[in-house]
């Protein structure tokens, strides 16, 4: 057994407001994407590595991940997270399972990529996430209309591993009905299919503002990295 990884790299990122792609974005002498992509390279349960990513930026990603073997396939990615991921899924081989792990997420842990491994051998679909610190309210406008119960509630975070087959059904049957979700266990989800917990850790953060690239660095530092 063993999986082949989707890694989404075809945003924007327009909350960071770097005026390119977020995933090129240096962190320590090394990019964000590199970094990500290497997770799965050192990983010895995924065979393959493929990308959705811009089409304007396809040769600098090849450039970027030529030394990275598992990469087998980059593609172009679509308007939304979740075009990019179907674009990759109709292009990929069957395979038993696939992670699906944004490319904005680089300090994903082994021990979480295995674990959510473990999980997907017997659960047909996966996410982590982690539990909640604050309050959540939900909110209607400048108003408060209710608060949630925090003990009921999931940070979500990736990577999510499925079943190839299901996978591919959940995704056509919401480009089907339209439906517009920001996550791949959702689509699961209206499927009527059961989608089974591993816990992540804080330090898997997405790079997503400005902020984020500040605890980024804190995280590298932390690890004592060398270059
Ligand atoms: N059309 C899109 C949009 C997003 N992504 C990827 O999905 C991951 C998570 O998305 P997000 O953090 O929202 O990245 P951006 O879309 O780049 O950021 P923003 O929403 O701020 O523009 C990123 O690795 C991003 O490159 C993608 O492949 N295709
Ligand atoms: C999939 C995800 O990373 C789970 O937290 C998140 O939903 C992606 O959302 P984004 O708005 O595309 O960053």
């Amino acid at each position: 057994m063993s999986y082949i990884a989707i890694i989404p790299a075809a945003g924007l990122g327009s909350r960071m407001g770097y005026g390119k792609n977020k995933v090129f974005i240096e962190l320590k002498g090394k990019s964000i994407i590199e970094r990500t992509v290497g997770l799965f390279e050192e990983d010895a349960n995924c065979t393959g590595i493929y990308l959705a990513v811009r089409e304007d930026e396809a040769a600098l990603m090849e450039e970027k991940l030529s030394a990275y073997p598992k990469v087998k396939g980059v593609f172009a990615g679509g308007r939304e997270r979740q075009d990019s991921i179907y674009n990759v899924l109709k292009e990929i081989p069957e395979s038993d399972h696939v992670f699906i792990h944004d490319g904005a997420r680089p300090f994903a842990s082994p021990k979480l990529l295995n674990e959510v491994y473990e999980a997907v051998i017997t659960h047909k679909a996966v996410i982590c996430g982690v539990k909640v610190k604050d309050t959540i309210k939900r909110v209607d406008g400048p108003t408060v209309a209710e608060t949630l119960k925090r003990e009921e509630l999931l940070i979500t975070h990736t990577p999510q591993a499925f079943d190839y087959r299901l996978i591919m059904k959940a995704h056509e049957n919401a480009r089907r009905r339209g439906l517009a979700v920001t996550d791949d266990s959702s689509m699961v989800e209206t499927l009527g299919e059961s989608v089974h917990i591993v816990e992540s850790d804080y330090n898997n953060i997405k790079i997503t503002t400005r902020e984020d690239l500040v605890i980024a660095e804190s995280i590298i530092a932390g690890r004592g990295e060398s270059k």
